[in-house]
């Protein structure tokens, strides 16, 4: 999959303006920085840029645009100003539709396939509270800088369910195995200071504008780095988790399907969505 997008490696020329190449329809819009050839990916779906379909669908799509448009890197940010994303919608999963929970997790399979894989260097500017999807989108880039006084981690176990491997495996490419792993049995959600200080997240900004920058010049420093090599590195690197989901794609659909419907699943989940309604009325 991502030796076709090698061929995008070219360098391309830089101007000194910058242009929306999406438009605001999307639940996500891609700015590129004609100076540097960024594309800056923002998801906008209020209140809490949770995952639905559509938002994975236009995420994906977003992260084909920047792959095709031969973008220099690429930094996932949000417009919300409190919330990097809720991770997956609850309501998608919660007595959920034959179909539409089938095409749901093949769209969050594709996202993560497409960002793990991407061929262009990635950052997150984590611009709010990221739990579970919202970590795995942030750890699937290279990089990630994020605002203070905000939460981010894999809290699954907290709600009843269990992340699927690639979950785990995209989490422990970010911190030491045993830390990754009590942090997963725990549901534990880190605070900025908490992520910094393991290595969640790289680099600490008091504005979005900061972190973006602060994104920025991680992915400047691949600028002397040939694009080619760096893309075939990141991919050796990266190959064995991505061949795993690529491979079993249709046994993780099912085994998610098959998980997701559990009465004692649907029972936590209907109890949990009870418990953040409680939260949003106190
Ligand atoms: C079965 C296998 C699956 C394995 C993988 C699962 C991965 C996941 O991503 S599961 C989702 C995990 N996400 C969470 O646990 C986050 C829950 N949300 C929160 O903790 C908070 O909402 C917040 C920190 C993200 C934001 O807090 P705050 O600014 O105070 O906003 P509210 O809590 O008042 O939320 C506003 C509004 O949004 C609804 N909501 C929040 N998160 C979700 C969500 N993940 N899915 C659906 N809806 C969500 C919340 O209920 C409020 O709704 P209203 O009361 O109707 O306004």
């Amino acid at each position: 999959m991502m030796r076709s997008k090698l061929m995008n490696l070219v360098p391309r020329a830089v101007a000194t303006t910058s242009r929306q190449m999406s438009t605001a329809t999307k639940l996500t819009t891609v700015q590129v920085d004609d100076k540097t050839g960024i594309a800056t990916l923002t998801m906008n779906r209020p209140p809490v840029n949770g995952l639905n379909l559509e938002l994975l669908r236009d995420i994906h799509q977003s992260i084909e645009e920047i792959e095709g448009n031969k973008s220099r890197g690429l930094i996932l940010t949000s417009s919300n100003p409190t919330i990097f994303s809720a991770g997956l919608d609850i309501f998608e999963m919660y007595k959920p539709d034959k179909e539409r929970i089938r095409a749901f997790w093949t769209a969050l399979q594709d996202v993560w396939l497409a960002l793990y894989g991407s061929s262009v260097p990635t950052a997150a500017a984590i611009n709010g509270h990221s739990p579970a999807g919202g970590c795995l989108l942030a750890t699937s880039c290279e990089y990630r800088v994020m605002l203070p006084k905000y939460t981010i981690g894999l809290n699954e176990t907290k709600l009843g369910i269990v992340a699927p491997k690639w979950f785990m495996s995209t989490f422990e490419s970010v911190l030491p195995r045993r830390l990754a792993e009590r942090a997963l049995n725990q549901g534990r959600m880190f605070t900025t200071e908490e992520a910094l200080a393991v290595g969640l997240v790289d680099e600490v900004a008091n504005s979005k504008e900061e972190a973006i920058a602060k994104c920025a010049q991680f992915i400047g420093t691949f600028a002397k780095v040939n694009p080619l090599a760096r893309a075939l590195t990141k991919q050796q690197l990266r190959a064995e988790e991505l061949k795993q989901l690529e491979d079993e794609r249709v046994q993780d659909l099912e085994k998610f399907i098959f998980f997701v419907n559990q009465p004692a699943v649907q029972k936590g989940l209907g109890i949990y969505l009870e418990s953040l309604k409680k939260k949003a009325t106190k």
